[in-house]
């Protein structure tokens, strides 16, 4: 079925940004024909199928943090040999805490998740993009430095950046860009687990983005072929800040 039409791929599709991007990419792109959408709860996926009014939906409830997941996804895509046009990598959490008080799992569950499993997404997808393809990946405004007591995710979320930017760069050649979208704290589920071991910062409660403003504004900035999407003006001004003054001093306010 995949051959009919542009597919977009999104994975993390069960709820938050990954959600909002399927139901604003069904919205304003007539030419996505089917969608893939990927999570582990699958009752959430067929939820979301209601919604993407009548495009061809493909189920996936997929754990991408194993690799029978991936395995998975690989065998469909090689069944299908779909057009990708868009490929959404948003599947991904963090658990604030210190690394000595946190389950070795948790840790290690964020490095597979958000890098190995979004690298292996990306790896598998690459030879079905089409030219003029977009690939999306959710960063974090936490990319932009080290963070003590979210230190590991922070750091996963680096490597989401720097994997996108170099990607971008090696893909400009097939006409494919690579978007890393940044935002700072957004009001999703995400906090439901980030919050197993201890509460979210009071600063970061205060400035909570709205998750189908950070959506919108990365599909203008991917439309658009820019390498990073920051949403709003003060994760804007964090990006700066960090880029410039030295990481201890920044660390002195992040504990
Ligand atoms: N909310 C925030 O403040 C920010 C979030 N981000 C990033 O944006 C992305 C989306 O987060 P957000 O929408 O906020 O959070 P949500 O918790 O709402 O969504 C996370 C999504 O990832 C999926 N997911 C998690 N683990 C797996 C897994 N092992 N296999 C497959 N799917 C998985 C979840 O689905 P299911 O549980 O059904 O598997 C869910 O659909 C994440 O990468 C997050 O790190 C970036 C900046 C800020
Ligand atoms: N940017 C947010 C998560 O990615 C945060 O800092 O909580």
């Amino acid at each position: 079925m995949g051959k009919k039409g542009n597919v977009a791929i999104i994975t993390g599709a069960s709820s938050g940004m990954g959600r909002e991007f399927a139901v604003q990419i069904a919205q304003n792109y007539p030419s996505i024909h089917e969608f893939w959408i990927v999570a582990r709860r699958r009752e959430r996926l067929e939820e979301l199928q209601e919604k993407l009014l009548g495009r061809r939906v493909k189920i996936l409830a997929l754990d991408l943090s194993r690799q029978e997941g991936i395995d998975t996804l690989e065998k469909a895509l090689a069944e299908e040999q779909p057009r990708v046009r868009i490929l959404v990598n948003a599947a991904g959490f963090g658990i604030i805490g210190k690394i000595g008080k946190m389950k070795e799992e948790d840790c290690t569950g964020m490095v597979d998740t958000n890098c190995r499993a979004l690298t292996a997404v990306t790896h598998i997808t690459l030879p079905y993009m089409t030219e003029q393809g977009q690939i999306i990946q959710m960063a974090s405004s936490a990319a932009f430095m080290p963070q003590p007591g979210f230190a590991v995710y922070a750091a996963s979320k680096s490597y989401v950046l720097s994997f996108s930017r170099a990607l971008g760069r090696e893909l400009a050649g097939r006409g494919i860009t690579v978007t890393a979208v940044c935002p700072g704290p957004v009001k999703t589920e995400f906090f439901d687990i980030a919050e197993t071991y201890e509460a979210v910062k009071l600063y970061k409660k205060l400035t909570m983005a709205r998750a189908d403003r950070v959506v919108y504004q990365a599909l203008v900035d991917a439309k658009h072929g820019r390498s990073v999407s920051v949403y709003g003006s003060l994760m804007k001004g964090f990006r700066i800040l960090a880029k410039f003054l030295p990481v201890d001093f920044l660390m002195l306010f992040v504990k």
